[in-house]
């Protein structure tokens, strides 16, 4: 195909001329010429010959009228009377007598001079145009005339020649007159009188002659006639030069030529109109040649390419191409095959595709083909089977059906693309979509999977599924201290003690950062949910060795259990998370199974939080004081600010009721930061009035809060000293080192610190050591209990002694009655703060109590 296109290709317009019209044009040319030399060859042959009879003819046509010219003369000297009257008597007038030898002969006879010649040359009778002349016949033809006759005069017949007479040319005829009845042989020749005839060669004689011999235009000339087409020499008896004939002869080659050649030479100009056609019919095939066999030649380029192009990818990928027989008998492979499976063709030929691949249920595409009797294409068909070293490997099926032009099925035909890679690439990419990259626990997605097959299954069986959603107390702290990498390790080591917890069939989960979901499969009693979360506290409570470290976490655990009533795996991971946060919410390392009203819980919650965002904006937040009063002076040395939440439908709401909310969304710190700015602000219209403000642990975790306390008594104008921040000690227990730097910041600005609620948490004393709080607020519950228990009242006495030796003031909370700040007086305690001498007020209401406040009739009250 290639080489053909080839060579169409090169047989270029330009080829077609060179080879074939030249050569074709010569042999025509060559033919013409050879045609037209062979005719006017023969033309001229039959000129020639023409000229050669015509010659033959005037040259027998002149012997004929010397042989009549001689005729005539005998007819005249054999008669009796000539000889009688003319040789012996010389009797002139009878010969000049017509009817004898006298004009007639001029006249019926043609002969202009009649000579008698008497012995010794003497003209005895002359006639010249018929008429009788006395001349001397040799003076009239003085050259040859006397050799005739002597010639003549020795010869029986007449002798006749060519003389020249003047500037005439005549045939002349010389004879003895001797009749018969005289013995030739008893006369001598010189006694003989002779008679002589001569006509002459004029154009009269000519055309007669001319006439006769059907010669034409027959001319006469003394001289030689070189370029007459046709002449003959006048020549004497002596071969003497007279003159010459010439005439036009026939030219029978002209005229073959005149007749051939119209005919010929239309002939030849159809021809050649004939042969430019063909030319031109021709060029344009071999134009329309030369394109198909451009088009051919793209053809098998393109094929060419689309050849090398299907050979670069069939060798670059791990394509192979196969062919089958109608059996399914394997009886072609292409050279990838052994390529990629290492495997060599002629072990495989002949195998049915049974034989060849694998029954694998991943891989057994090829059973579509074997167990269908539809011979179509298809694709896609996966297979297994096992290469040279006996590896299983997946490969990939597409072929069409070979089919004979009768329409037999003769097999299939295709490639198969070794998908190994692919396939495990597939494996790993879903593996990794759905487990976790630290873990490699299953992850959120493959949970939520995994969680449908159980509720579908669960549906039909009697047995339960638990969803327990687990987060690490204290994470935070390890990942903050320790650092990331630590906090990796022990994610890992977690994931291994959660999965030594766990049943075969449970699924193990990290939904993602320190959270922590398991499936717990086959749950007959709720109790069994609640004793693996005692049996995941329990392991996750035992301490984790990281970097030679021991770190302590817990876990909080949240339980919801699927029934008949739910089922629906997104509210069943909802109610696992609010059973954890309500674990939390308990004090963590707990755990709780879910119940329907703690979802309604949750919801007041968040509508609460709504609220609370929109309080912030709308402003309905506002700050009140509480009074504390100085015992020793007896006067209110300052004032404790406590927020408040005018709620357009609730009224007042308590702190209590949304500071833990607040602190959990992180609107504290805008808050905090409106009710220290409010606060000190408001102070200053109260003259040498103190302000304490409750700063909460969440404030604490951000760095910035030395900044923000500062910032504030600089717009505000408030002297440091008389600002007091509250704060409680779990500000301490979270991050004690990240704590104390900020206290320390806070005090190096000038304000008060003072532990609040003291006595609530486990390790007040080791705090007061670190820290060098300026005052002490024993919390209410120890005051309220004075009454009593003993024991309160011993605490109280303890921590106010407490205080004095550590050099801290101290301050009672929730003094109610008389009795309790008499008590609190008698012990020592610096300050008061309760119902007893005024509730949180407004500021205006605040004034006025210190406008009202009489210290010593309260006190007085006090005392009495
Ligand atoms: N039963 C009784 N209670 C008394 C008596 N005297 C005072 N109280 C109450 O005791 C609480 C004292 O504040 P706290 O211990 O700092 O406890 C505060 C404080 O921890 C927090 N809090 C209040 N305002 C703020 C604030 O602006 N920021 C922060 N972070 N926390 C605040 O909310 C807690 C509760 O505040 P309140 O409801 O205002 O409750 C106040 C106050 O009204 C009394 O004689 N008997």
């Amino acid at each position: 195909m290639h080489g053909l296109g080839n060579d169409v290709a090169n047989f270029s317009g330009r080829d077609f001329i060179r080879r074939i019209v030249y050569p074709m044009a010569a042999v025509m040319v060559v033919a013409i010429m050879v045609v037209t030399a062979v005719l006017v060859l023969s033309a001229r042959q039959q000129n020639k010959l023409e000229v050669e009879a015509s010659t033959r003819l005037a040259t027998t046509a002149l012997q004929v009228k010397a042989r009549e010219v001689g005729r005539d003369l005998r007819n005249y000297t054999i008669r009796q009377d000539v000889y009688e009257n003319v040789s012996r008597s010389g009797n002139i007038a009878w010969a000049a007598t017509d009817g004898n030898i006298g004009p007639n002969i001029y006249k019926d006879l043609g002969y202009e001079l009649v000579f008698a010649v008497a012995p010794g040359n003497r003209t005895i009778y002359g006639l010249i145009d018929g008429e009788p002349k006395d001349v001397d016949a040799l003076k009239v033809m003085p050259r040859g005339l006397r050799d005739l006759l002597n010639v003549a005069s020795i010869q029986a017949d007449p002798t006749t020649s060519l003389i020249k007479s003047g500037s005439d040319i005549y045939v002349v005829a010389a004879n003895g007159i001797l009749p018969p009845s005289i013995d030739r042989s008893n006369v001598k020749p010189r006694d003989l009188t002779m008679l002589v005839f001569a006509e002459r060669l004029d154009q009269k004689f000519l055309d007669r002659m001319g006439r006769d011999y059907l010669l034409s235009d027959l001319k006469i000339s003394l001289d030689r006639v070189d370029d007459a087409e046709a002449s003959i020499p006048l020549l004497t008896q002596d071969r003497v030069f007279l003159g010459t004939i010439s005439w036009s002869p026939p030219k029978p080659g002209e005229q073959l030529l005149r007749f051939i050649l119209p005919p010929l030479g239309i002939a030849l100009v159809v021809l050649a109109a004939f042969a430019v056609l063909v030319v031109r019919n021709a060029r344009r095939s071999t134009s329309a040649l030369e394109a198909s066999a451009k088009t051919v030649e793209a053809y098998a380029q393109t094929l060419k390419e689309s050849e090398i192009r299907f050979k670069d990818v069939a060798e670059a990928s791990s394509d192979w191409i196969w062919e089958s027989d109608e059996d399914l008998r394997l009886v072609y492979f292409s050279t990838r095959f052994s390529d990629v499976t290492g495997l060599s063709p002629e072990a495989i030929l002949g195998k049915t595709f049974e034989q060849f691949f694998s029954s694998d249920s991943d891989g057994d595409g090829w059973r579509q083909l074997a167990g269908s009797s539809d011979q179509r294409a298809f694709r896609d068909l996966r297979c297994a089977y096992r290469d040279a070293n006996g590896n299983g490997r997946i490969c990939r099926l597409a072929g069409r059906p070979i089919v004979a032009s009768s329409g037999k099925f003769l097999g299939f035909r295709g490639t198969a693309t070794d998908i190994t890679e692919e396939v495990e690439a597939q494996e790993r990419a879903s593996h990794l979509a759905h487990h976790d990259a630290l873990t490699g626990l299953p992850n959120r997605a493959l949970f939520r999977e995994r969680l449908n097959i159980a509720l579908a299954a669960t549906a039909e069986q009697t047995a339960r599924v638990a969803i327990i959603c687990l987060d690490l107390d204290h994470f935070k702290e390890v990942n903050d201290t320790l650092g990331h990498g630590a906090g990796d390790l022990l994610l890992q080591q977690l994931s291994n003690r959660l999965l030594g917890c766990v049943r075969k069939h449970d699924t193990v989960t990290r939904l993602g950062g320190d959270e922590f979901a398991i499936i717990q499969m086959g749950v007959a009693q709720p109790l069994e949910a609640e004793e693996l979360s005692r049996k995941l506290i329990d392991v996750v409570r035992a301490p984790f060795t990281i970097e030679g470290q021991d770190l302590h976490v817990g876990v909080s655990i949240g339980i919801a259990i699927a029934d008949a009533t739910e089922t629906d795996p997104e509210r069943l991971l909802k109610n696992a998370d609010i059973a954890l946060y309500r674990a939390k919410q308990s004090g963590r390392a707990t755990y709780r199974i879910f119940e329907a009203q703690m979802d309604a819980e949750l919801q007041q919650r968040k509508a609460l939080e709504y609220d609370l965002r929109q309080a912030v904006l709308k402003d309905e937040l506002e700050v009140h004081y509480q009074p504390l009063i100085d015992i020793g002076k007896r006067q209110v040395a300052a004032v404790e600010a406590l927020v408040r939440w005018r709620h357009p439908a609730r009224g007042l709401v308590s702190p209590a009721d949304f500071i833990p909310l607040a602190e959990e969304t992180g609107l504290i710190v805008s808050i905090g930061e409106w009710v220290l700015e409010t606060a000190c602000r408001q102070v200053l219209d109260w003259q040498n009035l103190r302000v304490a403000v409750n700063l909460s642990p969440v404030q604490f975790r951000n760095r910035e809060l030395v900044e923000t306390v500062r910032q504030v008594l600089v717009r505000t104008g408030l002297a440091p000293e008389r600002l007091e921040l509250e704060i409680t000690e779990s500000v301490l227990i979270n991050d004690a080192s990240a704590a104390l730097e900020i206290l320390n910041g806070l005090k190096n600005l000038g304000v008060k610190i003072a532990m609040d609620d003291f006595g609530t948490g486990y390790s007040s004393l080791g705090y007061l050591n670190s820290f060098p709080f300026d005052k002490i607020k024993i919390d209410k519950s120890f005051i309220g209990d004075m009454d009593s228990k003993d024991k309160s009242g011993a605490i109280v006495k303890s921590v106010i002694g407490l205080g004095q030796s550590l050099n801290m003031v101290t301050t009672a909370e929730g003094v109610e009655t008389p009795e309790q700040a008499e008590f609190l007086r008698q012990e020592g305690c610096d300050q008061v703060q309760g119902y007893y001498f005024s509730k949180p007020v407004t500021a205006p209401e605040l004034s006025t109590f210190i406008e009202r406040w009489d210290g010593a009739r309260a006190w007085g009250d006090v005392a009495a």
